[in-house]
């Protein structure tokens, strides 16, 4: 007899997958290779930045209280006695009417405690002796770029689990970190399961569709921050699916499946996971598309059993498997981030189960906007290309209108959010 599948709440199936959430180990990459990646460590400033006292501008080190008779009508003149470029110092005491030529970055020459911008100075030469003479006075501190300013010895700079973008990568440059402690990325197995699949550079055949799924998957693993390692597609056969279930597990730290997790005669899943020990954490949860998302653990290792109907399985991936990845990565926001917008277009279609519409958000006139990104059937594959949301509609027995509040789950960001379950309304049939 058909068994009854009883659909938990999507905050409580996110819930249970976090129950088994890991934090990868530490591995050190060279700073090249550490764009993308998290950071395992926290950073310490183990030094001062700018490590000097330096110019902001081309011009001219003097000392301020030489300037402060300056004046349009009666100018004060300094006897140029060196000139330092950015990288060099002058390692002369400036004395009294002296200045010194000095390049943007440079170091400020001990006695002096201003700049004057070039643009501000007269410049002449009086018996192969250089001169230069300023028509005001200049404050102590005018245009110096102090020593630690920027950053001082001792802060944190950095926590664990930031993700490391360019400006990062800049930070870490500037402490000397040739090599980056980061988070090893979870290797995440994939297999597609289905006689009907055919590999992208397959023609098409009578009953055959091309295996999206898969390569889908693997991007969004990368996306959030793991290594995929693809295992290939599986005929619709016990026995083999089981092996390779077994085989593909003993290589990866998570995996993923697509297909056969429903009730038809071929889905396998559920005979997979009980043939192999694995505890069904759940295999009905009240969200469309993605109903029959069911997710498996077995000695710690979770099994993820998206579903075969691409948007199905594409939202199945961001709301349970994304939070699992980041959270390997130290990341102390681990799932989507959730945002208030307006619905940019009807959707009247009512569903008794929450609804992750695929979405393309954008902001107008200061606010975001969020328009359905196409045909809405969880078997579509073609409003996957727009999407960088997913509108959460709760479950009703209405359809929405066009103007309403809605929340949004961005897709393509990298801060993420806490715990977006809270404020979502339950849909009405939970
Ligand atoms: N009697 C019922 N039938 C179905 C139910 C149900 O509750 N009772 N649930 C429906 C829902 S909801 C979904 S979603 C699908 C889930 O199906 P499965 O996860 O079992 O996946 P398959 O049966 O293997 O395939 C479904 C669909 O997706 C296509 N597919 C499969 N793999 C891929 C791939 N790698 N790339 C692209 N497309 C793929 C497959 O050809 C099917 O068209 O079940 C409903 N049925
Ligand atoms: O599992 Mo299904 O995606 O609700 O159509
Ligand atoms: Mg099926």
């Amino acid at each position: 007899m058909l068994e009854k599948r009883n659909p938990i709440a999507v905050g409580e199936a996110v819930q249970r997958v976090m129950a088994y959430a890991f934090s990868a180990k530490t591995e050190r990459v060279a700073l090249q290779e550490a764009y993308g990646r998290f950071l395992a460590e926290d950073i310490a400033a183990d030094q001062d930045v700018p490590a000097f006292d330096r110019s902001p501008y081309d011009g001219y080190a003097i000392r301020s209280i030489d300037s402060a008779t300056a004046s349009a009508e009666q100018p004060v003149t300094f006897k140029v006695v060196g000139e330092i470029g950015a990288g060099y110092t002058y390692d002369e005491m400036v004395e009294e009417q002296q200045a010194v030529r000095i390049m943007t970055g440079a170091m400020i020459p001990q006695g002096c405690d201003a700049v004057v911008m070039l643009e501000l100075t007269q410049m002449f030469e009086i018996d192969d002796q250089a001169y230069m003479s300023i028509k005001r006075s200049f404050e102590a501190g005018t245009n110096i770029s102090y020593k630690g300013e920027d950053v001082q010895k001792g802060a944190i700079l950095l926590e664990k689990g930031q993700y490391i973008n360019p400006g990062v990568v800049a930070l870490l440059a500037t402490f000397g970190y040739e090599q980056v402690p980061v988070v090893r990325k979870p290797i995440v197995g994939v297999i597609a399961t289905g006689s009907e699949l055919l590999e992208p550079n397959e023609p098409l055949q009578p009953g055959k569709i091309r295996n999206s799924n898969a390569y889908m998957i693997m991007a969004q693993i990368e996306r959030a921050g793991a290594t995929a390692k693809y295992f290939g597609k599986l005929s619709d056969d016990l026995d083999i699916c089981i092996q390779a279930v077994k085989q593909a597990l003993q290589q990866v730290d998570i995996l993923i499946t697509t297909g056969g997790v429903s009730v038809g005669d071929y889905d396998y899943l559920p005979a997979i996971y009980e043939a192999i020990g694995a505890e069904v954490l759940f295999n009905k949860v009240a969200m469309r598309p993605g109903s029959v998302t069911t997710v498996a653990a077995r000695n710690g290792q979770l099994l993820f059993g998206l579903s075969g109907n691409p948007s199905a399985c594409y939202v199945g991936f961001e709301l349970f498997t994304r939070p699992i990845i980041r959270t390997a990565g130290h990341h102390p926001q681990p799932h989507l981030r959730r945002e208030q917008a307006i619905l940019g277009a009807d959707f009247k279609k009512p569903n008794p189960f929450t609804r992750f519409v695929r979405a393309t958000v954008f902001y107008e006139n200061g606010q975001l906007v969020a328009v359905p990104s196409g045909f809405d059937k969880s078997s579509a594959v073609s409003s996957l290309g727009g999407a960088n949301a997913l509108i959460v509609l709760p479950g009703g027995s209405r359809g929405y209108e066009k103007g309403r509040q809605v929340v949004v789950l961005l897709v393509e960001d990298m801060q993420g959010s806490e715990w977006p379950w809270d404020k979502i309304e339950k849909s009405y049939k939970l």
